[in-house]
């Protein structure tokens, strides 16, 4: 009875949201992402895929709808897992296969099967609760509807409208609320604020100091970010944050001309930035909040910046947190230091020098294909995984039972020798696995930590961008008849078919010094990416055009040719 209950609901609310002709979506990199008008249906089935994740883990989920950095008529959605993470990938086919069901009846089908494959209980013997955010697109509004009507198609399931957010909002929300603890979203600023007024408080006296550089001007990409850094600004101290592309009337568009995206692949200055701003900190974030990179302005007369990527987030993380335990155990009894495994995970396109930097201070530096699906699952095997694309996400995890050992040692000095160098340096790490956001990548907690970490080390930010110096690197796109007919291994550094490709991209390779070069299939675009890093610009750029003919000449069009 209650089965049949549940298969009428679900055919008659399936029946509102139709498939749009001709169209096909895929769960791909960061969700299903489409132009706005045609998601309805998409976000409707992903509501039913949410409400059934939600069923089969016993716990809340997340349903985000967003675009990213991606244009202002573009939307997407995705589903975050119990533990604030993406969704797992052992359900991606069926959400593909839900999104593309041609009818209600199709739909309904296939819903039965994977409950019984899946052996979720079906039919309102259980509660489900989904948690909705969405971005300040104008599409979010009726999207979040239709995700609504998908969640309450599945009998016993209820979704919770946590309205405007930014993505690592609500998958920090997620995570918090299955562990039981305040979840909303002023709790999300208090802990942010409160753990980083704490890294503040624990930077050493002597630099307090020079401490004067504390300006800095934000670009928020017209987007939700802006709005949550004017929240979260007035609880802080010590900081001077000037938010620009805030999304206000007026202002501009989302992401046009603007945000962590475009300043990352077009290096000038976003709009709103210009001269006045030469020699000042400045960041970007994106259209969602989950991307930062900095940058700065060194001359009136050019748009060009100096980019600060997320490479270079990474590596002053890294020293940050190597820092820490150098204070720690070379203020220890050799018998009780303590031993920590530190893992720095990033993808091929981390730029050459910052993994000779990461690898020189004596770190552990793997590489995983794109995607922060498989940074954080790789990160995750650490004590502390550090990872981050180079584009800007990313984020820091620490591993609950290294949280353990920290916070067991935090009790012990506070009793033996609170105060001390060894106290502080355990304090600092605590409140760094507080501030930055354990679920993903995050802007604002990111950004937090950036600029505490400056103060720390009395850095500006022309000495951090001189930790290092970035190899010349050009990365093209081409467009081929079918891109999956490229495969590649070793995280996608090299391809293994079509066959006899790789030789060649090896001896254009070979031509340049520092050279280094792959191809991919893009998870998100249909098109082939390049990459191409030299020593010199004239030389990436020429090895990057050189693959790119290569590639067209094994898959392209053949009108072409
Ligand atoms: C080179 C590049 O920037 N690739 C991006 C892009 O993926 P592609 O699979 O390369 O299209 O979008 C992903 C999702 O936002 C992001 O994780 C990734 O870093
Ligand atoms: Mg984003």
């Amino acid at each position: 009875m209650a089965q049949d209950k549940q298969c009428s609901l679900l055919l008659e609310f399936a029946s509102r949201f139709p498939l749009p002709h001709g169209a096909r979506f895929s769960y791909g990199t960061a969700g299903f992402r489409s132009d706005g008008s045609i998601l309805a249906s998409t976000v409707f089935r992903a509501g039913i895929l949410a409400a059934l994740r939600s069923l089969k883990t016993s716990s809340t989920v997340g349903l985000m709808i967003t675009a990213s950095h991606n244009p202002v008529s573009d939307n997407g959605v995705k589903i975050a897992d119990p533990d604030g993470g993406m969704m797992t990938q052992r359900w991606e086919p069926f959400a593909d296969a839900i999104a593309n069901a041609p009818d209600p009846e199709h739909l309904l089908q296939l819903v039965k099967d994977f409950v019984k494959e899946e052996n979720i209980p079906f039919g309102g013997e259980q509660s489900a609760e989904v948690l909705l955010g969405r971005d300040t697109r104008p599409s979010g509004e009726t999207l979040l509807k239709a995700a609504k009507h998908g969640i309450n198609a599945i009998i016993g399931a209820v979704a919770v409208d946590m309205d405007i957010l930014t993505t690592p909002q609500l998958h920090w929300m997620v995570r918090i609320k299955n562990k039981g603890m305040p979840a909303s979203e002023s709790d999300y600023l208090s802990q942010l604020s409160k753990s980083f007024s704490c890294l503040i408080d624990l930077v050493p006296k002597e630099r307090v100091a020079d401490c004067s550089d504390t300006k800095l001007v934000v670009d928020g990409a017209n987007g939700v970010g802006g709005e949550k850094l004017e929240q979260l600004k007035k609880m802080l101290t010590g900081l001077d944050i000037c938010v620009r592309n805030t999304g206000k009337k007026g202002e501009g568009v989302l992401n046009e001309g603007c945000g962590a995206d475009f300043v990352q692949k077009e290096k000038i200055t976003p709009s709103g930035f210009g001269p006045d701003d030469v020699g000042i900190r400045c960041a970007s974030l994106d259209g969602d909040a989950d991307r930062l990179v900095y940058f700065l302005i060194s001359s009136s007369s050019s748009k060009n910046i100096d980019l600060i990527d997320g490479d270079k987030i990474l590596s002053l993380f890294a020293v940050f947190i190597k820092e820490q335990f150098d204070i720690l155990n070379n203020n220890s009894d050799s018998d009780n230091k303590l031993a920590v495994r530190i893992g720095i995970v990033q993808t091929a396109y981390a730029n050459g020098a910052s993994t000779s930097y990461l690898k020189q201070l004596g770190l552990e530096v793997v590489l995983t294909p794109t995607g922060v699906k498989f940074l954080h699952k790789e990160a995750a095997k650490y004590d502390i995984g550090i990872y981050f694309e180079a584009n800007g996400h990313g984020t820091i995890l620490f591993s609950e039972s290294f949280l353990l050992s920290l916070e067991a040692r935090s009790k012990e000095l506070a009793s033996t020798s609170s105060g001390s160098e060894s106290h502080k340096a355990v304090l600092r790490l605590l409140a760094v696995s507080q501030l930055i956001n354990q679920a993903v990548g995050d802007a604002l907690s990111g950004l937090l930590l950036v600029e505490a970490v400056l103060q720390y080390k009395g850095w500006s930010i022309k000495r951090w961008n001189e930790l290092y110096q970035d190899l010349p690197s050009r990365q093209l796109k081409v467009k081929v008849v079918d891109r999956n007919a490229v495969v590649t291994t070793n995280a996608e550094t090299k391809v293994a078919k079509p066959l006899g490709l790789q030789e060649l991209i090896d001896a254009e390779t070979a031509k340049h010094p520092h050279g280094r070069c792959f191809v991919r299939p893009s998870g998100t675009e249909d098109i082939i990416r390049v990459y191409a890093e030299a020593s010199t610009q004239e030389a990436a750029d020429s090895l990057a055009r050189s693959v790119v003919q290569l590639v067209d000449r094994f898959l392209g069009f053949p009108s072409s040719h």
